[in-house]
């Protein structure tokens, strides 16, 4: 029996690409697509590539209260746009929510699907992590669990492609002619990301405080992507935090444990993370490194992978293409 699954935001990145892996899930029937400026329009129109079984399914304008019968909701609007819409979905639809209104909300589940899926199986609501945090604490978890990292004493140096600024991004900051041969830090000391970053490396060293977490992203001249690379403070080894990876995610099926430096290229069009370690004992020092495609593990990906959590499918379920590449 098909699971009906509705998408708001469908015109966006995060939605679109939300629904190419739905159109690809052996258990997912799209039958409910939504937002707000394309209300109206076929999919075709907005994605002339868009499956022929799913061409003609017209946009409707977004409203909680006019919503088909459904069993999974994905949300991809822009954050500030979902929290007050999504409290009125009927409780016996399962939402995912994208955006970030709902990370580390009383009543959603932080939707970390790689590092907690028991905490999530089950759940009705889960927010999806921000872009970011997707590479950043994936990299970071394991090195927390054995306690081979100082949680208060982290600094996030991460890189990202142009689409992780969405399509109704649309300010000419984004525009081939600004991002084209460009490169440039933002956000400093106040990205939206630092609050769900910190709290979710004080759960995972289950002690103290990530008080002195640095974070700054960069916009690259790319179109997916993300690289995290994160400088941290313990005395472990190399050895030590691979060994500490492989085991925190062996028979995982969505994290890669890589012996060299990941490139970004290395997860486009999937739901793979990669990470990487490099430490110097003697000088108190371990880097650990994190890709993902933003619209993949950092939206779209994840998300799908937690809605097969919550509804009891197979993790992998419509996640099992390889990266496009190169
Ligand atoms: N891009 C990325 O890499 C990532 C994005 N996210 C998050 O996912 C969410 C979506 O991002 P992204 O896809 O990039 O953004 P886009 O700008 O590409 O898309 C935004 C979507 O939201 C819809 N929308 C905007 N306002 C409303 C509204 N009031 N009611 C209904 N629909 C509305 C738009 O619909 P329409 O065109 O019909 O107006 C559009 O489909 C954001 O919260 C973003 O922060 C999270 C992780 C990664
Ligand atoms: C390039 C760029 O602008 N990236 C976005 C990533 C946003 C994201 O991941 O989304 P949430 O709002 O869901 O957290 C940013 O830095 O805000």
């Amino acid at each position: 029996m098909s699971i009906r699954v509705g998408i708001i935001g469908i015109s966006g990145y995060g939605g679109g690409e939300a629904m190419r892996l739905v159109a690809g899930h052996p258990s997912f029937e799209l039958v409910y697509a939504a937002g707000e400026g394309s209300a109206g329009s076929r999919l075709v129109d907005r994605f002339p590539g868009a499956p022929a079984k799913l061409a003609d399914l017209v946009i409707e304008k977004w409203d909680p209260t006019a919503l088909p019968r459904l069993d999974v909701l994905f949300a991809s609007l822009p954050t500030g746009a979902s929290a007050d819409a999504l409290a009125r979905v009927p409780k016996d639809v399962k939402i995912v929510d994208i955006g970030g209104d709902h990370r580390w909300v009383e009543g959603w589940t932080y939707g970390l699907a790689d590092v907690w899926p028991a905490q999530i199986k089950g759940k009705t609501r889960v927010a999806n992590p921000g872009c970011f945090p997707a590479a950043t604490l994936t990299a970071l978890a394991p090195l927390l669990a054995d306690k081979l990292i100082e949680p208060g004493n982290i600094v996030v140096d991460v890189k990202t492609g142009v689409s992780g600024a969405g399509r109704g991004g649309g300010n000419s900051k984004f525009g081939y002619a600004e991002v084209n041969e460009d490169l440039a830090p933002y956000g400093l000391l106040k990205h939206a990301h630092m609050p769900e970053i910190a709290k979710t490396i004080e759960r995972l060293s289950g002690e103290g405080s990530a008080g002195g977490l640095v974070f700054t992203p960069h916009l690259v001249p790319m179109t997916r992507g993300i690289l995290a690379t994160i400088y941290c403070r313990g005395r472990a080894t190399t050895e030590q935090c691979f060994d500490a990876a492989k085991r925190f995610y062996g028979g995982r099926a969505f994290v890669r444990v890589s012996d060299k430096p990941p490139h970004t290229k290395w997860a486009t069009g999937s739901n793979f993370a990669f990470v990487s370690y490099a430490a110097d004992p003697d000088r108190n020092l371990v880097i650990a490194m994190g890709v993902v495609d933003n619209l993949g593990k950092g939206a779209a990906g994840q998300a799908v992978q937690n809605a097969n959590l919550i509804c009891g499918l197979p993790e992998t379920a419509g996640l099992d293409g390889a990266p496009v590449w190169p």
